[in-house]
C-alpha cells in the first residue's frame, strides 16, 4: 500500500505527470479566452455602429451632464465631442440626441415610420385619459384616427380662418386693457396679457362664444394649465433608475398628484360637453348642418361615431389644445417683444410697415388688413423669433419602434430620440456668423434664409418640427401671433419701467413642456402720437 502511495507521489512530481494533468485545463482556459474574445468583438462590433457617446459615470450615466436647460448643455456637450448625432445614458434610460439638419431629416423624414412614437408617460397616462391625446399617444391606429380628426376637422385652414372674429374680438379686448394702462401712464405685465389672450382664444375655439364669454371656466382653464404643466413636462426619475421602480414610492406620489389634477380637468370638461351635448341634440333637431364657425366640443361631437371616438377620448383631445396650444403661442409673442425692445431699429421698422397698411383712425388692425398686405418683415419678424428662442426646443420626445441607421450609426429599437431644434436653429454651419443674432432681415427677400421655411421642409429650421409628428397647430398658433403682434406695434410704442434699460430684461428661462422666461415682462405703454 506505502508502495502505490510512494509510486503516485512519484508519478505526480515528474514533470510528464504535471503535463497530463495540465492539458485539460489549459485546453479550457483557451477554448474561454476565445469565447470571451469572440463575445467582446460582437460587442465591440455593435457598439461602433451605436451613435458615439461623451464619457459617462458609473450608474449615473451622462444625468449629471444634463441641467435645468437641457437645450443649452446638450448643444455644448455635442460641440464638446463634434457629435451631431450622440447616444447618452440618462441613469439607465438610453437617449439618441440629434444636432444637424441632415441628422433631423434623416430622424423626421427618412425614418419617420420607426421614429414616430412617444415615450410611455406616467402623467399622461392619468392625466390625458389613458394617452388618447394626440401628442402623447404611441404611434399606431388610435393616434392615426384621432390626428386625422384634428386635421380635417378641427385645425384645417378653412376652420383657422372662420375663427378670425374670435381672435379680432379677443385682441381688442387686450389693445382695450392696455389703452388703460397708457391713458395712466401705467406699467402693463405683458406675460400676463399674453397668457390670457392665447388661453381665451383657445377656450373660444373649444367651447364657443357663449360659453367662453363666462370668465369662469377661462380662469380655471388658465390655473390648470399653470397647475398641470410642470407635472407634464418634468422627468419621472424612476424612468432613469428602474430599480427605483420595485419600490414605487415615487410612482405612488406621481399618480395621486396626477389623479388630482385629472378629476379637477374632468369636472370642468364634462360639464361643457354635457352643456354642448344638450344644445347639439336640439340643433340636430333642428337641422343637420355642421358649420365651419362651430366649436370644437360641437365638431367632436358630430363626428364621434364616425371616429368611434369615446367620451374620455373627446377630452383628452381637448386637452391637447390646451396643453400644446395655449403657452407655445404666448411664449413665442413674449419672446418677440422682448427682441423688439432690445432692438430699437428693429421695432421701429415693424411698427412702419404694420402702420403704412392701416387706414389713418382704424384702431385695430384686422387679418384682411395683415392678408391684403404681404407683411414681409412682421412675419420675418415672427420666423426670426421662432428660430432664434423656439419655445420648443427638444420638440417633443420620439420613440423609435424598431432599428433604424443614421449618418451611419445605429438607433436600436426603444430609444427615446430628441432633436436638438433649438442648437441646429443657431448653428453658424446653417446660418451664418451672425447665427446668434436676432437679424429678421435674413428672411427677406434677397436674405441669405429668404427661401427658407418653417413647414418642415427645412430642416435647418423646425420650430414646429416634421413629418408624421409635425405640430397640426401650425397655422392657428402662426395666426394668433400675426394679429396680435401686429396690432401690439401698431397702436402703441413701448417704453421699459422708469429706471429700467431694455438691456435689464432678465432672460432666464425655464424649461418643461414650454421653454418660457422666468420672470414677468413689465412694459409702458405710450399712445402713438
Ligand atoms: C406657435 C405656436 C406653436 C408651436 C411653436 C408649436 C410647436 C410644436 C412642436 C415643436 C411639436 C412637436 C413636434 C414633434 O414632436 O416632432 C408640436 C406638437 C403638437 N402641437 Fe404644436 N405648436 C404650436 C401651436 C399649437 C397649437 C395652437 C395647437 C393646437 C391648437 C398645437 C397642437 C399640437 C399637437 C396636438 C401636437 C402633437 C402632434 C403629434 O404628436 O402628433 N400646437 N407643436
Amino acid at each position: 500500500m506505502a508502495n502505490i502511495a510512494q509510486q503516485f507521489m512519484l508519478e505526480l512530481t515528474a514533470p510528464r505527470s504535471w503535463m497530463l494533468l495540465l492539458l485539460p485545463l489549459l485546453l479550457l482556459l483557451v477554448r474561454c479566452w476565445f469565447r470571451a474574445k469572440r463575445a467582446r468583438g460582437i460587442r465591440q462590433q455593435q457598439d461602433d455602429h451605436l451613435p458615439p457617446s461623451p464619457p459617462a459615470l458609473p450608474v449615473l450615466g451622462h444625468l449629471h451632464l444634463v441641467g435645468s436647460l437641457p437645450h443649452v448643455s446638450l448643444r455644448s456637450l455635442a460641440r464638446k465631442h463634434g457629435y451631431d448625432l450622440m447616444l447618452l445614458r440618462l441613469g439607465a434610460m438610453p437617449v439618441v440626441v440629434v444636432s444637424s439638419p441632415s441628422a433631423a431629416e434623416a430622424v423626421l423624414r427618412t425614418h419617420d415610420h420607426v421614429l414616430a412614437s412617444r415615450p410611455y408617460s406616467l402623467v399622461a397616462d392619468v392625466v390625458m385619459y389613458g394617452i388618447s391625446d394626440i401628442g402623447s399617444a404611441p404611434y399606431g391606429d388610435y393616434w392615426r384616427r384621432a390626428r386625422k380628426l384634428v386635421t380635417t376637422h378641427l385645425l384645417t385652414v378653412k376652420r383657422v380662418q372662420s375663427l378670425r372674429h374670435a381672435r379680432e374680438e379677443e385682441v381688442s379686448r387686450v389693445i382695450a386693457q392696455i389703452g388703460e394702462a397708457a391713458g395712466v401712464g401705467a406699467a402693463v405685465d405683458v406675460s400676463h396679457l399674453l397668457g390670457s389672450f392665447a388661453n381665451d382664444l383657445a377656450c373660444r375655439a373649444v367651447m364657443g362664444k357663449s360659453s367662453s364669454r363666462n370668465e369662469g371656466p377661462s380662469k380655471l382653464f388658465r390655473q390648470l394649465i399653470v397647475d398641470t404643466s410642470p407635472l407634464l413636462g418634468g422627468f419621472n426619475v424612476e424612468e432613469f433608475f428602474p430599480f427605483l421602480a420595485r419600490f414605487g414610492v415615487l410612482s405612488k406620489v406621481v399618480r395621486a398628484k396626477s389623479e388630482r389634477l385629472r378629476r379637477r380637468w374632468d369636472e370642468l370638461l364634462e360639464q361643457l360637453i354635457d352643456d354642448h351635448e344638450r344644445q347639439y341634440d336640439a340643433a340636430a333637431a333642428a337641422s343637420d348642418q355642421k358649420g365651419e364657425d362651430d366649436d370644437f366640443i360641437h365638431v367632436l361631437l358630430s363626428v364621434r361615431q364616425e371616429y368611434s371616438l369615446t367620451r374620455e377620448n373627446i377630452k383628452a383631445i381637448l386637452l391637447d389644445v390646451f396643453f400644446a396650444g395655449v403657452d407655445t403661442a404666448a411664449s413665442v409673442l413674449e419672446y418677440t417683444v422682448v427682441e423688439l425692445m432690445q432692438r430699437p431699429r428693429v421695432m421701429r421698422k415693424l411698427q412702419a410697415e404694420v402702420r403704412s397698411i392701416v387706414p389713418k383712425g382704424q384702431e385695430i388692425v384686422s387679418e384682411a388688413d395683415l392678408n391684403l398686405n404681404g407683411m414681409a418683415y412682421l412675419r420675418a419678424v415672427i420666423k426670426e423669433s421662432l428660430r432664434l428662442r423656439n419655445v420648443t426646443p427638444l420638440l417633443a420626445p420620439h420613440l423609435s419602434t424598431a432599428s433604424c441607421s443614421v449618418d451611419g450609426f445605429v438607433i436600436p429599437a426603444g430609444v427615446r430620440v430628441l432633436v436638438n431644434a433649438w442648437a441646429i436653429g443657431r448653428d453658424a454651419r446653417s446660418w451664418g456668423e451672425d447665427a446668434e443674432e436676432f437679424v429678421p432681415e435674413r428672411f427677406l427677400d434677397g436674405g441669405s434664409a429668404a427661401d427658407v421655411g418653417f413647414k418642415g421642409n427645412d430642416f435647418q429650421f423646425l420650430p414646429f418640427g416634421s413629418g408624421r409628428r409635425q405640430c397640426p397647430g401650425m397655422n392657428f398658433g402662426m395666426a394668433a401671433v400675426e394679429v396680435m403682434l401686429a396690432n401690439l406695434v401698431h397702436r402703441f410704442d413701448w417704453e421699459m419701467p422708469a429706471g429700467k434699460e431694455a438691456g435689464d430684461i432678465d432672460m432666464s428661462e425655464e424649461f418643461g413642456l414650454v421653454v418660457h422666461r422666468k420672470e414677468k415682462l413689465l412694459l409702458v405703454p405710450k399712445l402713438r402720437g
